[in-house]
């Protein structure tokens, strides 16, 4: 399982590597996996490597012997060597011939032009901003090269980036290609620092598994791993058991919202799919059941419980009331997503094991009494904040998603930024609904849900790219979950088939 790990994770499992005396080790692995990311992606020209004084230097040294041997040639600038094996590497660097020269803004401006890649090894996750002035000159020069095409490798995070933040602090350096150790960094990840870092390589490096994932802030389950959580029907399945779906919303105005959720439950598997509305919804699929009701509450709470559905997504578009409809339709306790209108603080303590909430940063904020900037800024201690108060599953939407829930977090792969349009989150509560409905858990289904969604993003987005609307990503759901599948197992091999009634 790939793990997302920020800066004290990855220190605390340095303590178990040193203390088992194997941390010299996988400082020589992490430098050799620059090397060679550094000359598969840059192959021509003089690699220029800057070594800090930390642990990030010590991995520039090891890269810098290791590109010798590949026969490239190579230029190393330093900071004074303060770590141990910095100070090791950098004398395994001399003995193997090497040169290391000072480190100063006017030693990079002379050696820049010429290079075929410079590896910035100089900050990583030791750095706790603000920048230092002796170094904001450097990365500046640093900057100013890559801006006239000297192309940048960073070692495991660019110089300057805070670890565990998606924000970007003042003098941070850019990077064409980041090669970064044991589990992705929140920065890498989320928001404008993610898209400092370029293209990001993940070098696992030979840690045994479980002392990273002792220390892991979330998980990054791959499509297998997703797959695996889908339900699987039989042969004798039929629309009873697939699950009865209520989408309750809309309102004048917001009527395409629920109608998107509709066309998302029933392009997700759902078996029998009605809007519930106090507007006029349009029909946009035949097999959609469309109710309007002139009183909307009295409509739904007058159902008796024989007839409730197996899953309802409440909320889109649904207007000033939403609140008090969602909760009285909570106090069912059957699986419900809360999504827009409906994810309201006066909410928190109302839901029960089997919800998903969905909320946007816009949405995240409101509920935990903050601003949007503060969700997007650690969207990971965000998502954890939002689940110890609303329970059940969370899913923070975005590019990427997280999912909270009682086993942790997991950061949801992919999806594309076409997908900033109108209407995309409708049809993602249609799709957790659908899931709910098929009896997945609340955990299973916000995980599951999410990726799903974001392959049909995906799949859209091969056609209509920044032009992608909520409707095309609904029509790639049925290949989406093919493609989940096909990474997966066979159907015949399920590790946990979910059983229909
Ligand atoms: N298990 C793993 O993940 C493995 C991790 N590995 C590697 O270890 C790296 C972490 O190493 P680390 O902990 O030594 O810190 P690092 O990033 O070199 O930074 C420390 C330096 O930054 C400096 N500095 C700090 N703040 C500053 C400021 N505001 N302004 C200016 N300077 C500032 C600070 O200066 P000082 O305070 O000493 O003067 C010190 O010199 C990690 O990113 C990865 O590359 C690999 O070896 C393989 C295994
Ligand atoms: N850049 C992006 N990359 C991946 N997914 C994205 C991106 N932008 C938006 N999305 C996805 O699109 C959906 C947008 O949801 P939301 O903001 O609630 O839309 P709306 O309220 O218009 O329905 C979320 O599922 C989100 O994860």
């Amino acid at each position: 399982m790939p793990w997302v790990l920020d800066g004290a994770g990855a220190r605390a499992v340095d303590a178990r590597l040193e203390a088992a005396g194997l941390l010299d080790l996988t400082m020589e692995e992490a430098g050799r996996a620059v090397a060679d990311a550094a000359h598969a992606a840059f192959p021509h020209g003089a690699a220029l490597l800057l070594a800090g004084g930390g642990a990030n230097g010590g991995d520039a040294f090891v890269a810098a012997r290791h590109l010798l041997t590949l026969g490239r040639e190579v230029q190393v600038l330093a900071l004074p060597s303060r770590h141990p094996l910095t100070r090791l590497n950098r004398r395994r660097w001399r003995a193997v011939g090497g040169v290391t020269r000072a480190l100063g803004e006017a030693a990079l401006k002379r050696a820049a032009p010429g290079a075929g890649v410079i590896v910035d090894g100089l900050l990583g996750t030791g750095f706790r901003p603000p920048l230092r002035p002796a170094l904001a000159g450097v990365l500046a020069a640093l900057n100013g090269t890559r801006e006239r095409g000297v192309p940048v490798l960073a070692v495991d995070l660019p110089s300057g980036l805070t670890d565990s933040l998606a924000t970007v602090p003042d003098g941070a350096a850019g990077a064409d290609l980041t090669v970064t150790f044991m589990g992705l960094k929140p920065a890498l990840l989320f928001g404008p620092a993610a898209a400092r870092a370029g293209q990001v390589q993940l070098a696992p490096l030979r840690v045994p598994g479980d002392w990273v994932a002792a220390q892991a802030l979330a998980a990054q389950p791959t499509d297998a791993q997703v797959a695996a959580r889908l339900p699987v029907r039989g042969a004798d399945a039929h629309k009873g058991v697939a699950g009865r779906v209520w989408i309750v919303g809309g309102h004048p105005g917001t009527v395409g919202a629920a109608g998107l959720a509709g066309v998302g439950a029933l392009r997700a598997g759902a078996g029998l799919v009605t809007v519930h509305s106090a507007a006029e919804v349009p029909l946009l699929m035949p097999e959609l059941m469309v109710h309007r009701h002139a009183d909307l509450r009295a409509a739904l709470l007058g159902t008796p419980a024989s007839g409730r559905p197996d899953a309802v997504a409440v909320g889109m578009g649904l207007g000033p009331d939403a609140a008090a409809l969602a909760r009285e339709i909570l106090a069912w306790g059957v699986p419900t997503v809360l999504d827009a209108d409906a994810l309201q603080p006066e909410l928190a303590g109302c839901g029960h094991d089997r919800c998903v909430w969905t909320p946007h940063p816009g949405e995240a904020g409101r509920l935990l009494g903050c601003a949007a900037a503060d969700v997007t800024r650690d969207p990971l201690a965000a998502a954890r904040a939002l689940h110890a108060r609303l329970g059940g599953a969370v899913v923070l939407k975005g590019g990427p998603s997280v999912v909270a829930h009682a086993g942790g977090l997991s950061v949801s792969r992919g999806g594309h930024p076409g997908m900033a349009s109108g209407g995309m989150g409708d049809t993602l509560s249609g799709v957790l609904a659908a899931l709910l409905g098929q009896r997945l858990g609340a955990a299973d289904a916000a995980v599951a849900g999410v990726r799903l969604h974001a392959r049909a993003g995906e799949r859209a987005a091969a056609r209509h790219g920044y032009g992608l609307s909520a409707s095309d990503v609904a029509q790639e759901l049925g290949g989406a979950w093919r493609d989940l599948g096909a990474a997966g197992l066979p159907p015949h091999m399920h590790p946990r088939g979910v059983k229909f009634p």
